[in-house]
């Protein structure tokens, strides 16, 4: 896919992905570098994320892996500190970790929903506070983006995924208002069906049914997000805070098709 963005838009600056050795996320941190950045990703599977971070040096990009699981405030605090004890400041977060199961809301346990808003939610918060107080540690701006789901008309057989991820977009306001005085950009994208190697964990006839419906008949890509996300970061967005862009073939119109 052409890049519409400057090569050197982010020259300068450091950019965290977190889920970024692999799909959405492999992809934002690889168009983050394309265009400058230095990247850091950050995720919990230590194999997977080096083979990402090779790929990514291979490709010219300065990156660099870091563990996290972001359910876990000590280990979110330790991300921090690590990269702080480095000397590397991050000018963008992007929260993209996170994921789901799909059942009916009769069948989830307590725990199944738990663990759902646990990882979606709270664990964007957790990212998002640990941010905003290396920002103020730095004395610097900075830009939040985080990656929803395209939950606007609710999410049929992902109850806690539509819950968590709704609470995300809330998050992202109230934090726009919170953090506006430390020069924080808090704004959210919302994607539709992205084809990523994650969706072989759904049913693909129901998949296919949501495409179906769609005003734009086909899944999105990665690329796709990438760059919404760097035009969200980028100066071009300097006047937008506390928004939540639809990428999702016209699903926030048509409505999701039912996760079986
Ligand atoms: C259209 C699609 C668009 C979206 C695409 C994407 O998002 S692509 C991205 C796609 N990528 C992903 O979605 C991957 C991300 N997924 C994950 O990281 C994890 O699976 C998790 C956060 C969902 C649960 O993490 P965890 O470590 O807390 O898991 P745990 O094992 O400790 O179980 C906790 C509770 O959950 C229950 N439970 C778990 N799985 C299932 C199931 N399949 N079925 C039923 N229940 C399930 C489990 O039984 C237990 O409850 P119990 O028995 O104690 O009452
Ligand atoms: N593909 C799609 O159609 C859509 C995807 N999304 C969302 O976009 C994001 C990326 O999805 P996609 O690339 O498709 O799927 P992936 O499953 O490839 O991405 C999820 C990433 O999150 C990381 N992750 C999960 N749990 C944790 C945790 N506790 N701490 C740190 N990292 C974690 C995973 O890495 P690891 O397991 O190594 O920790 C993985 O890299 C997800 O939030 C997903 O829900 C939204 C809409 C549609």
């Amino acid at each position: 896919m052409e890049n519409i963005f400057r090569s050197d838009l982010f020259a300068g600056k450091t950019v965290l992905v977190t889920g970024g050795g692999s799909g959405i996320g492999l992809a934002i941190a690889r168009n983050f570098g394309t265009l400058g950045a230095r990247v850091v990703i950050a995720a919990r599977d230590q194999e997977r994320l080096i083979e990402a971070g090779q790929s990514l040096r291979e490709a010219g990009i300065d990156a660099i892996e870091l563990a996290v699981n972001i359910r876990d405030n000590d280990s979110v605090a330790d991300l921090i500190e690590q990269l702080e004890l480095q000397g590397i400041g991050i000018d963008v977060l992007v929260n993209n970790a996170g994921g789901q199961f799909a059942a009916p809301a009769l069948d989830l346990s307590a725990n199944g929903f738990r663990s759902v808003v646990d990882l979606n939610l709270t664990g964007t918060f957790l990212m998002c506070q640990a941010f905003a107080r290396h920002c103020m540690n730095r004395k610097l701006p900075g830009c939040i983006i985080n990656i929803v789901l395209c939950q606007a008309n609710g999410l049929p057989g992902m109850a806690h995924a539509g819950a968590a991820r709704e609470g995300v977009v809330n998050l992202t306001r109230t934090l726009a208002w919170e953090w506006s005085n430390l020069g924080i950009r808090v704004n959210a994208v919302a994607p539709g069906t992205i084809k990523t190697e994650a969706l072989d964990q759904y049913d693909p006839v129901a998949l296919q049914e949501g495409i179906d419906k769609l005003l734009i008949k086909r899944m999105g890509l990665p690329e796709e997000v990438a760059q919404s996300v760097a035009y969200l970061a980028s100066p071009a967005a300097g006047f937008i805070t506390g928004t939540c862009l639809a990428l999702d073939g016209g699903e926030h119109l048509t409505g999701a098709s039912p996760q079986r």
